[in-house]
């Protein structure tokens, strides 16, 4: 039992009956459930706004599905996911409530937090947003000296980097083409060089962005890029024309030395990675236009209504979730691949991992006591079709079981000429073809048919089996990456809330953080790190060595 009454996950009855269930589907292939029920293909779809998805390709029954939504029920997902709703603390180990949603609902929704209606605040800042990044995309915002601000950089790290980063690619057709816009996120120094290298100071504008206004990778940066723009303008004025921030810290920003009239707000209760549609989506806004970025909010709104609202069995966040438990916690998969088919999907893996592993990257429940099942799986991939030549082999042929997301479009994007457009059948062919050979496969009689000599028919066996998703959408526009992000938030809700863990802290970052601090001066100084363990002062005093400086 927990010591908030529950029973621990892994000896409720739910639970149990998945584990028999699991057992009993053994020897159950895909190619099986697909011949017992021909409607398969049709019947196990749902759809969620643009969004077509297909779960047939999956190690389940009408029973499996069953006994997972049991365990949502024993579990109360859906008693979570309206504590969320409404705005209570549902973030235990911070006592912060958790409102991304709140930063798309409607100007008229009243949500309270502490009693508060927090919904005037997000449009009186998104308001300003859209005023700001009209004024730079018309070019009445200009630099110190009068030039137009044709070079936009965003500052952060995590949270502050990866949404904006990736939502600016996705979205890059709908982007003003004439803006050049950057994101810096290392603290090696190397990454600010290649992003200002070739720059005029004069028409850059820096948008510094940090939750918390304390992340020493993001306040070296922008510490570094405010020494750039003064030593070309020379004049500490020119920073009010160059520098504004994103940030819930007003005291600190106006320390760093930025007005905070430049300073667009949101609040502790959005997560650092549940932020890119908050004031850290500025650089996508100024990218893509307040209209756009509207447009990509009301995305999000649509799946954000379908989870509050749709029952259990047509409640695609909740069906992905229960799936991924499914995988991780009945089949031991480790591991998660997303598999976009689109170019323009290249960071959205990378935006997950942090969305998925800082959440539910945990092994203590919310009770305090250690987990004793899986929780978070590894989240990896990249565009599919370079995939394809590079590790999909492990994914087909390899000895561990790795669920996989693809995700595909109907059309291509707009603006490729009609011979790239051309193009768009054989990448979407490959999309069909790949999951149609992991979960099908090809048997030894069918390798032995084409003639294949004996001792390479095994080499040459797929055993399918594989599972996979498939979400298609008809084209990728602001609205439909809205929705693709609000679904993986929500399922993520879904899998944190079933394991009964806090997936909206991270503490798991904070130990390295504070280490770094310490071995600093060890490492400038050659200063004597009390405590420091003989492999880390081994790699201090050669890396010091390296550097001409014991
Ligand atoms: O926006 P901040 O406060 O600079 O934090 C950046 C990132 O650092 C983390 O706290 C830890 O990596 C993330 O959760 C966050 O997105």
């Amino acid at each position: 039992m927990n010591a908030d009454g529950r029973t621990r996950l892994n000896q409720t009855p739910e639970w149990t009956a998945l584990a028999k269930h699991r057992e009993e589907l053994a020897d159950t292939h895909l190619r099986d459930l697909f011949a017992a029920d021909p409607a398969r293909g049709t019947g196990y779809t749902l759809r969620v706004g643009d969004l077509y998805i297909d779960y047939s390709k999956h190690l389940v029954t009408d029973e499996t599905l069953r006994l997972l939504r049991e365990l949502a029920a024993a579990t109360d997902v859906f008693g979570l996911r309206d504590a969320m709703f409404c705005g209570e603390k549902i973030n235990v180990t911070e006592n912060r409530a958790v409102l991304h949603t709140a930063l798309r609902a409607p100007r008229d929704a009243v949500i309270e937090v502490d009693g508060e209606n927090v919904v005037p605040a997000v449009h009186a800042v998104l308001d300003r947003m859209s005023d700001f990044a009209d004024r730079v995309r018309s070019g009445e915002w200009t630099g110190h000296t009068g030039k137009r601000i044709k070079n936009v950089i965003n500052i952060g790290i995590g949270g502050s980097d990866l949404g904006p980063a990736m939502a600016y690619e996705v979205l890059r057709s709908f982007t003003d083409r004439a803006l050049t816009v950057r994101f810096v996120s290392n603290v090696d120094g190397a990454d600010l060089h290649e992003a200002t290298r070739d720059l005029d100071p004069a028409e850059t504008l820096f948008i510094i962005a940090s939750k918390t206004f304390t992340t020493i990778e993001t306040i070296t940066n922008a510490t570094s890029a405010r020494q750039w723009l003064l030593a070309a303008l020379g004049d500490e004025a020119a920073v009010a024309k160059h520098f504004v921030a994103l940030s819930t810290n007003a005291e600190k920003v106006a320390e760093f030395g930025i007005d905070t009239a430049n300073m667009f707000e949101f609040w502790d209760w959005v997560g650092g990675r549940y932020s890119y549609d908050s004031a850290i989506g500025l650089s996508l806004m100024i990218a893509i236009g307040p209209d756009r970025f509207r447009e990509m909010l009301d995305g999000f709104r649509i799946v954000d209504d379908h989870f509050r609202t749709a029952p259990a069995e047509a409640n695609v966040p909740l069906l992905l979730g229960l799936l991924g438990i499914w995988y991780g916690n009945f089949h031991d998969a480790q591991s998660h691949a997303v598999l976009p088919y689109s170019h323009y999907l290249s960071k959205f893996t990378a935006y997950l991992q942090q969305l998925d592993m800082e959440s539910n990257g945990k092994s203590v429940a919310r009770d305090g006591r250690p987990v004793e099942w899986q929780t978070g799986p590894v989240v990896w991939g990249t565009p599919g079709t370079n995939g394809q030549h590079a590790y999909y082999q492990l994914i087909h042929q390899g000895t561990k079981l790795i669920p996989a997301d693809f995700i595909g479009f109907a059309e291509p994007v707009a603006e490729l000429s009609e011979e790239l457009k051309a193009q768009h059948d054989l990448l979407m062919a490959n999309f069909f073809a790949q999951t149609q050979a992991l979960a099908f496969g090809k048997t030894a009689e069918e390798v032995r048919a084409e003639g294949v000599p004996e001792e390479l028919v095994a080499h040459k066996t797929f055993q399918g089996n594989r599972p996979t998703t498939t979400i298609l959408a008809r084209e990728l526009t602001p609205s439909v990456l809205g929705q693709l992000i609000a679904l993986y938030e929500h399922k993520v809700f879904v899998q944190g809330a079933v394991w009964n863990i806090d997936s909206f802290d991270q503490w798991g970052v904070e130990l390295g953080k504070v280490l770094a601090k310490r071995v600093e001066p060890a490492l400038t100084e050659g200063a004597d790190v009390p405590g420091l363990d003989a492999s880390t002062k081994a790699l201090v005093a050669a890396y010091r060595e390296l550097r001409g400086r014991s």
